[in-house]
C-alpha cells in the first residue's frame, strides 16, 4: 500500500514568500497561456486571470482573435497574440518560464497543430502545464510528452482515463502513481478531493466544496498552477500550494455563497496570498 500525504495549510507558509523590495516583474516569471477557441474563449480568459492574480510577472495569452476584446475587458494586464500567427507566438513561447496549454483549446486540426508545435519547441528549464483539450488531444493521438521540459498534467478524472488508460473506477492511488511515474510528469488528478502525483510521492488535498462544480473551475486551477510555478522556485511544492489555495478560497467563499464562480477565486487570490505569506 502506498502512503498518501495530506495537503494542508502549512504548504502556504513553505511556498508563499514576502516579496523582496529589490525585484521587478521579471523576478516573478514570464508565462504564456495557449487556448481559447471561438467557442471556449472563456476558458483561456479564466486561466489567464488566475495567472495574473496569483502573481505571475508577465502574462501573454495566445488565443483565437475573437477573444481579444473580452480578454482585455477582463484583464488589461495580459498581452495578446493571435494563435493563427505562430511566428509571433514562437519567440514568446521560447522565452517563457512557464507555458500553459489546453484550456478551451478544442480538438480540431488547428488545435492539434499548435500542440505539436509547442511540444517541439519547449526546452530544458521550462515548465509546461497541460490541461483540458490538450490532454484529450495527446491521448487520442498518442503524442508523447516533450522530453526536456518539466511537465505538469492537470486532468479531471475522464481526461486522466484518456491519458493513462485507467478507468475512473480503477483510479486508485497505486495505479495512478505508477502511470504518473511512467509519464515522468507531475500529475494533478482533479476531483472533489484532488490528488497530486510527484514521482513516488502521493498527496491528497484536504479542501474543496461542491460549490466549485462550475465550468471554468479547472481552467482557473491551470492558470494558478502557472502563476505559482512561475514565481516560486520549488515547483512540486508550488503545485501543491496552488491546489490547496484554489480549494481553500472556494471553501471560504462557500460559507456565504451557494456557488463559487471561477473568476471569484482569482479575484480573491491577492488578499489570500497576502494573508498567508511567510517572511
Ligand atoms: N467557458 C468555457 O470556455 C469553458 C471551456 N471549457 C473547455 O472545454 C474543453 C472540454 O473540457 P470538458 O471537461 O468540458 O469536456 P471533456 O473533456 O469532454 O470532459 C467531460 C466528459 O468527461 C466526463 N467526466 C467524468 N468524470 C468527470 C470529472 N470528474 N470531471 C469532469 N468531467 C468528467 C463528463 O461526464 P458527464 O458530465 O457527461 O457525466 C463528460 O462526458 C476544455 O478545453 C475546457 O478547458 C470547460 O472548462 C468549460 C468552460
Ligand atoms: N464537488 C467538488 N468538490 C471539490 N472540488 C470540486 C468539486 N467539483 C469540482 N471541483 C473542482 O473543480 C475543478 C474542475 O475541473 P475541470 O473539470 O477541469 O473544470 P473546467 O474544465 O470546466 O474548468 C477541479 O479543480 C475540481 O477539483
Ligand atoms: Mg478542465
Amino acid at each position: 500500500m502506498v502512503k498518501v500525504k495530506k495537503i494542508t495549510k502549512s504548504i502556504l507558509n513553505e511556498v508563499i514568500r514576502k516579496r523582496p523590495a529589490n525585484s521587478f516583474k521579471g523576478t516573478y516569471g514570464k508565462i504564456v497561456l495557449i487556448g481559447g477557441s471561438q467557442n471556449f474563449g472563456g476558458a483561456i480568459v479564466m486561466a489567464s486571470l488566475a495567472a495574473v492574480y496569483s502573481g505571475a510577472g508577465l502574462v501573454t495569452t495566445v488565443t483565437d482573435p475573437s477573444n481579444q476584446t473580452s480578454l482585455h475587458d477582463w484583464l488589461p494586464e495580459a498581452m495578446f497574440v493571435d494563435w493563427n500567427q505562430f511566428d509571433h507566438a514562437k519567440p514568446i513561447i521560447e522565452a517563457a518560464d512557464v507555458i500553459v496549454i489546453g484550456p478551451g483549446l478544442g480538438t480540431d486540426n488547428h488545435a492539434f497543430d499548435l500542440l505539436k508545435a509547442v511540444f517541439q519547441i519547449v526546452k530544458k528549464g521550462q515548465k509546461l502545464i497541460i490541461d483540458g483539450s490538450a490532454l484529450t488531444l495527446l491521448a487520442s493521438n498518442n503524442l508523447p510528452l516533450p522530453k526536456d521540459s518539466l511537465n505538469i498534467l492537470t486532468p479531471h478524472q475522464m481526461e486522466w482515463q484518456r491519458v493513462s488508460g485507467i478507468k475512473i473506477a480503477d483510479q486508485t492511488p497505486d495505479a495512478n502513481q505508477k502511470a504518473a511515474e511512467q509519464l515522468h510528469a507531475i500529475v494533478v488528478v482533479k476531483s472533489h478531493r484532488t490528488q497530486v502525483y510527484e514521482g513516488t510521492d502521493i498527496f491528497e488535498n484536504t479542501g474543496g466544496t461542491p460549490a466549485q462544480a462550475t465550468g471554468g473551475m479547472g481552467d482557473t486551477l491551470a492558470g494558478m498552477v502557472g502563476g505559482f510555478t512561475a514565481q516560486f522556485k520549488d515547483t512540486p511544492k508550488a503545485v501543491l500550494a496552488a491546489v490547496y489555495s484554489h480549494s481553500a478560497i472556494a471553501d471560504k467563499l462557500a460559507e456565504k455563497q451557494y456557488v463559487v464562480l471561477p473568476h471569484q477565486i482569482s479575484e480573491s487570490l491577492p488578499k489570500f496570498m497576502h494573508k498567508n505569506q511567510a517572511e
